[in-house]
């Protein structure tokens, strides 16, 4: 069973100990793992298993995510300078973080990037999708092509949710360091993924994990789940000055299918240093 993902707030709390249920589920895990063969395979077709994903779902799995502006207030902004801020959205699926916030009349300009062309399509398609504030392309994170568009030292705001998990591990660092190009001195980063001991990572069955704290859904999909101190390491490397960074416990509550699961993730606010401009 798939979760639409929701949240409201609970208490925060950090992690607590595993169960013992909990501990056996992850033992269980390492009895059967992902073959290297296989594990190639899902890399060479991460691409591809995204798109179908969207032709499965289209606009349908995902909710709007109403939550941005009050976890990250920096959205708002303050008008320092004239013209649009330039907002990049990492990662932006069918668009349910950005539509929200071009309904709110930010006075951003967004570019809203994705993986998958059918996803790119579908944000176009959406009847908000206005030329004057948006421009939604295709392209891979992990690659030179994110300049194709944008000049380094270019984007005041850019949000990234629930996308590094999607992506494999060995790539983390070249994102960042694309993510960190790509902001203007001072800009801001916005992060939340999915974090370690998340119910979604205990429920996955053996057949599943292709690595430590990395896993193959049904569909194809894949998705890491992180804890703080390695995100941290991987951030402070890249040159990223870390404003917050902290697990999040959240529910995800969907009425109509009965659910109410509590959640943890991870969510973090970076500064690129004012005083740091990356060589064009
Ligand atoms: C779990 S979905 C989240 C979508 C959206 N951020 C949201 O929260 O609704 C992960 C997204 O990351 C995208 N993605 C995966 N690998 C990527 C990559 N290397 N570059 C850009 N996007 C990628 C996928 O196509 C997918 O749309």
């Amino acid at each position: 069973m798939e979760f639409l993902e929701d949240s409201i707030d609970v208490p925060v709390s950090e992690i607590g100990e595993l169960s013992p249920e909990d501990k056996v589920k992850l033992e269980k895990q390492n009895s059967r793992i992902v073959s290297e063969f296989q594990a190639n395979k899902l890399e060479k077709d991460a691409m591809k298993n995204w798109d179908l994903f969207y032709k499965r779902n289209e606009t349908r799995f995902f909710k709007d995510r109403h939550w941005t502006v009050r976890e990250f207030q920096e959205l708002l902004g303050v008008q320092e300078k004239p013209g649009r801020r330039k907002m990049l959205e990492m990662g932006c699926g069918v668009g349910n973080l950005v539509f929200p916030l071009l309904e709110m009349d930010l006075n951003l300009f967004v570019f809203a990037c994705d993986f998958s062309r059918r996803a790119v399509e579908l944000v176009k398609s959406n009847p908000l999708y206005d030329e004057s504030k948006i421009q939604a392309y295709q392209v891979d994170i992990t690659t030179d092509d994110v300049f194709s568009k944008i000049p380094q030292n270019s984007i005041d705001i850019i949000t990234m949710v629930f996308v590094l998990s999607a992506i494999h591990p060995d790539n983390f660092l070249k994102t960042f360091e694309n993510l960190f190009s790509l902001l203007l001195p001072g800009g801001i980063l916005l992060f939340r993924d999915y974090g370690l001991y998340d119910m979604a990572q205990l429920r996955f069955k053996p057949g599943c994990k292709i690595a430590d704290n990395f896993y193959v859904r049904q569909d194809g999909t894949r998705s890491y789940y992180f804890c703080t101190e390695e995100l941290k390491a991987l951030f402070q490397s890249v040159g990223f000055e870390i404003l917050t960074l902290s697990y999040v416990h959240r529910r995800t509550v969907n009425k109509k299918e009965g659910i109410d699961v509590p959640r943890i993730f991870v969510q973090a606010k970076l500064q690129k240093p004012p005083a740091a401009a990356v060589e064009v």
